[in-house]
C-alpha cells in the first residue's frame, strides 16, 4: 500500500488546498445560505454541524476520495469482521463484538466470540445485581457500600470518566472510587474513607502485569488483613478483570472472582468488557447495556452510511485536512456539559495512544504528521481561561464543542446561557471580528487616529477557526455510548488514512521497563549506577533523601 502522500487523491488535495487556503468562511456562510443544511450530517441520536470548517464541496469530495483511497471502507468491514489488523501484536481488534446486538456470529479465527462475550456479560449482570441486592456481601454478613476500582490507563480513565458523566443515572447506596496514580497518596486518601467490612476491591488490568495497578492492590490488600479482614475473607472482597487468568491466579485471586478479557479488546478500547464493571456497578447493568447500546448504534451508522454522510469519516477526514495541509498540531475538545469535563482526557488517550505513530506496519518511516495533541476542557470555563489562544494565538486548533440539548437539571435559564456560550464562541471562532469593525467601534469615543492604530490590531480577531459541533438530545447512556464510539471511529478512519497501526502502544514500553531498571537501583543502593550522568545524579539524590 502507497504511503499517504503517495496518493493521487492526496495530490489532489494539496493542488486544491493552494486556493482553499485562502478562503474566508465569513464570505462562505455569505455566498451560501444552505451551507448549514450542505455541510451537517445525523448518526443515531448525534448530530454533527462541521459547516464552520474551512471547507467547500470541492474540499469534501477530494477528503472523502483521499479514504475511498486508502480503502477505509474494506479495512473497516475487516475489522469488524475480526481481521488481524494489530500486525505487531498479531490480534485482532474486535471490541465492537462487545457490544454486538445483531446476534450474529462474529469470528475470531474462524471461532465465534459471541458466546463468550455473552456469558462474560451474564456474568457481570448477575454479579452486579447481588452486590446491588445484597445477596453478595462482605466477611461481615454486611451489604457493600463502596467498591475500590484499582487500575490504570485504559482500565482507569473509561470507568471513572464514564461513571462521572452519567452521575445523574447512579444507583443509590453504592459508591465508587478509583485509584489510577502509584503515588501513594492517591490510595492513602481514598482507603482513608472506606469502611473495610463493606468495601469491595476491584482490580482491573488486561495483562495482570502494570506495576502501578499490582502495587495498589497489594496495598488494599495489606490494608484490608491489618484492619480485621482474615486471609479466608479476601475471595469475598477482592476481584478482578483480566485476560491473563493465569497471573491473576497466582496473585491469590479467586477463580469465580476473575472476570475475562481477551486480547483482541485494546486497553483503550476495553470500557464496553467486563472493565465496565465499575460502570456497571455505580449506574446499574441496565444502563451499562444502554451505553452498549448506543456504542452497537454507532457502529452501525460507521458500517452503513455512505463516506459524505458518515459522521467518524467526516470528523476524521476534517482532522487529517487541518493536520496534514494547514499544519494544525493540536485539537481541542469542548463539551459544554459539566458531567462530561473529564471526556476531553478520555479521548486523550484514545487518540493520542492510537495514532502517536511515526512508522508503518511494513517498515516505513513516515515523513508526515500523524496523530494530534489531544486536549480541552468543560465549557465555559475554558472560556475564561485557554480560549484566548484559540481566538487570537498564532496557531491554527480545530476545535469539537460537545453540546446535549437538555440538560440532566433544567435550573432556569442556567441551560440556555450555556447553549448561548457554546453556539457564540463557534460564531466568534468563525466569522471574527475586522479592522473596519473595531475602527468603527472607536468612532466617537475620541481617539486619535494614531492611537486606534495602535489598540486596533490587539482587538482584530482573523476568524476562520474551525469548529465542529456535536449535538444530543440529552447525555444518557445511550448518547454517551454513541458518542465514544463515533470518537473511536474518527481515531480508526484516520489511522487508516496514514497508513499506520492504531492498536498497538510500544511507545510506553520503555519507559516501564526503565522504570524498572530504575526502581531496582532506588531500593538496593549496592546496585552500580551506570547510566548517563543526569540519571545517575537523580539516583543518587533519592538514595541520599535521608542523609
Ligand atoms: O490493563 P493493563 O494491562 O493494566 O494496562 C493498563 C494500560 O497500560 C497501557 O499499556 C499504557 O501503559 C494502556 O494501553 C493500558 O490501558
Amino acid at each position: 500500500m502507497a504511503l499517504f502522500t503517495q496518493l493521487k487523491s492526496y495530490q489532489a488535495l494539496q493542488a486544491h488546498f493552494e486556493q482553499a487556503k485562502n478562503l474566508h468562511m465569513r464570505d462562505l456562510f455569505a455566498q451560501d445560505p444552505e451551507r448549514f443544511n450542505k455541510f451537517s450530517a445525523k448518526a443515531c441520536g448525534i448530530e454533527l454541524d462541521y459547516s464552520k470548517n474551512r471547507i467547500t464541496e470541492e474540499t469534501k469530495a477530494l477528503l472523502l476520495d483521499l479514504a475511498r483511497e486508502a480503502l477505509v471502507e474494506e479495512k473497516r468491514d475487516g475489522m469488524f469482521a475480526g481481521a488481524r489488523i494489530n500486525t505487531s501484536e498479531d490480534r485482532a481488534v474486535l471490541h465492537t463484538a462487545l457490544r454486538n446486538k445483531s446476534g450474529n456470529p462474529v469470528l475470531c479465527d474462524g471461532v465465534d466470540v459471541m458466546p463468550e462475550v455473552q456469558a462474560t456479560l451474564a456474568k457481570m449482570k448477575a454479579f452486579v445485581n447481588e452486590v446491588h441486592n445484597g445477596t453478595r456481601t462482605g466477611y461481615t454478613g454486611k451489604k457493600f457500600t463502596d467498591v475500590l476500582a484499582i487500575g490504570i490507563g485504559g482500565s482507569f480513565l473509561g470507568p471513572k470518566i464514564m461513571t462521572e458523566a452519567l452521575k445523574p443515572y447512579r444507583v443509590d447506596g453504592l459508591k465508587v472510587h478509583f485509584v489510577a496514580n502509584v503515588d501513594g497518596a492517591h490510595i492513602h486518601d481514598v482507603l482513608a474513607t472506606l469502611p473495610i467490612e463493606t468495601t469491595l476491591v476491584l482490580m482491573s488490568s488486561k495483562s495482570f502485569g502494570t506495576q502501578e495497578t499490582l502495587k495498589n492492590t497489594e496495598t488494599a490488600k495489606a490494608w484490608f488483613l491489618e484492619n480485621g479482614g482474615k486471609f479466608e475473607d479476601i475471595a469475598k472482597h477482592f476481584m478482578c478483570v483480566s485476560s491473563n487468568i493465569k497471573a491473576a491466579t497466582e496473585f491469590g485471586m479467586d477463580a469465580d472472582n476473575i472476570f475475562p478479557m481477551w486480547d483482541w479488546v485494546g486497553g483503550r478500547y476495553s470500557l464496553w468488557s467486563a472493565i465496565g464493571l465499575p460502570i456497571a456497578l455505580a449506574l446499574g447493568f441496565d444502563n451499562f447495556e444502554a451505553l452498549l447500546d448506543g456504542a452497537y448504534e454507532m457502529d452501525q451508522h460507521f458500517l452503513t452510511a455512505p463516506l459524505e454522510e458518515n459522521v467518524p469519516a467526516l470528523l476524521g477526514v476534517l482532522g487529517v485536512w487541518y493536520i496534514n495541509f494547514f499544519g494544525a498540531q493540536s485539537h481541542v475538545l469542548l463539551p459544554y456539559d459539566h458531567y462530561l469535563r473529564g471526556f476531553p482526557a478520555y479521548v486523550q488517550q484514545l487518540d493520542m495512544e492510537s495514532n502517536g505513530k511515526s512508522a508503518t506496519p511494513t517498515g516505513d518511516y513516515l515523513d508526515y504528521a500523524t496523530g494530534p495533541v489531544i486536549w480541552g476542557g468543560e465549557g465555559t470555563n475554558g472560556q475564561h481561561a485557554f480560549h484566548q489562544l484559540i481566538h487570537q494565538g498564532t496557531v491554527l486548533i480545530p476545535a469539537d464543542f460537545i453540546m446535549p440539548l437538555h440538560s440532566q437539571h433544567e435550573m432556569t435559564n442556567h441551560h440556555a446561557m450555556l447553549a448561548s456560550n457554546c453556539f457564540g464562541q463557534t460564531q466568534a471562532l468563525m466569522q471574527g471580528k475586522t479592522v473596519e469593525q473595531v475602527k468603527a467601534e472607536f468612532a466617537g469615543k475620541g481617539l486619535t487616529d494614531e492611537e486606534i492604530e495602535k489598540v486596533a490590531p490587539q482587538k482584530v480577531f482573523e476568524g476562520n477557526k474551525p469548529t465542529n459541533t456535536i449535538l444530543m438530545e440529552k447525555l444518557t447512556p445511550n448518547a454517551l455510548g454513541q458518542l465514544i464510539a463515533m470518537y473511536e471511529h474518527k481515531v480508526f478512519v484516520q489511522g487508516i488514512i496514514w497508513g499506520i497501526n492504531s492498536f498497538d502502544q510500544w511507545g510506553v514500553e520503555l519507559g516501564k521497563v526503565l522504570g524498572n531498571d530504575v526502581l531496582a537501583k532506588l531500593e538496593d543502593s549496592s546496585i552500580e549506577l551506570n547510566g548517563d550522568s543526569s540519571t545517575n545524579a537523580l539516583i543518587e539524590k533519592f538514595r541520599n533523601r535521608n542523609a
